[in-house]
């Protein structure tokens, strides 16, 4: 997990779909220390702009850099609110992803185990990964992302379709993952997770980055008028960016 892919740098992202502004002119750096959190109010732009910073959606203007490059480095993975699984067993599934990246046959299994007792699945290792619980599917989902040791993991909303319990448990494991030296970056709407997890804040209104914060700054002291509006829960629901 070598270093030189970051810092990770936004220069003046853009997205527009079909006229309408997604994300507007956004620029940050990010230096993989501390789990980085993108807050913001429904439509925000907020999983477009962690989309963008994968790679799975070109911005329309702008450019993500790692350490300086726009080559996008094979060591940085993301997690889905909903996980996209194969039909088969759990390690099977840990075992494809490893394939797929190059892994070599021998070294899947022992690192497909090593990764389900991370996330403390070893002993559904066999069972079929469609009939997981939603809150197993996404500790697999981890366990999948983390057996590729990114250097950065990217998340949308890891826990929103979860239940308090399986929310705590994949909030524990990102967690460990973070402290095994993943910089971890996502979205949520649970801001006691972010409050819990986070280091440092983006907050998003209507595609702009409004604020960036240390995570206690952020919380105790907003500075700026939406994102104090915001976490008195007084924005309104939706807020789309204007087109
Ligand atoms: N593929 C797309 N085509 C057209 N518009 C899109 C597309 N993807 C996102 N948008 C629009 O871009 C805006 C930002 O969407 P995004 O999904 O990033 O919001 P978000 O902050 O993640 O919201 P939420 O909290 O509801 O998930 C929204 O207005 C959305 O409708």
């Amino acid at each position: 997990m070598a270093d030189a892919m970051l810092p990770l740098e936004a220069r003046a992202i853009t997205v527009r779909f079909d006229g309408h502004t997604a994300v507007d002119d956004v620029s940050f750096t990010l230096d993989g220390t501390a789990p980085a959190v993108i807050l913001g109010a429904n439509g925000a732009g907020k999983s477009v702009l962690l989309r963008v910073l994968h790679g799975l959606i070109a911005p329309t203007s702008g450019a993500v850099t790692w350490a300086g490059s726009t080559a996008r480095p094979s060591a940085q993975a993301m997690v889905f609110q909903r996980p996209v699984l194969l039909r088969r067993s759990a390690i099977a599934n840990v075992e494809y992803a490893l394939a797929v990246n190059g892994v070599d046959g021998s070294e899947r299994n022992i690192r497909a185990r090593a990764a389900l007792e991370r996330v403390g699945l070893a002993h559904l290792a066999d069972r079929q990964a469609r009939v997981l619980s939603g809150g197993e599917q996404q500790r697999l989902a981890l366990a999948r992302a983390a057996a590729l040791e990114p250097r950065v993991l990217f998340l949308d909303e890891p826990t929103a379709s979860l239940d308090p319990s399986a929310s705590a448990e994949v909030e524990r494991t990102m967690s460990e993952i973070g402290r095994g030296g993943t910089a971890l970056v996502f979205t949520t709407h649970n801001l006691g997770f972010a409050k819990r997890v986070a280091g440092e804040i983006l907050f998003l209104h209507r595609g702009r980055l409004v604020e960036r914060a240390a995570a206690t700054t952020f919380f105790n002291n907003p500075r700026s008028p939406e994102a104090a509006a915001f976490l008195e829960g007084e924005l309104p629901w939706s807020v789309s960016s204007p087109a």
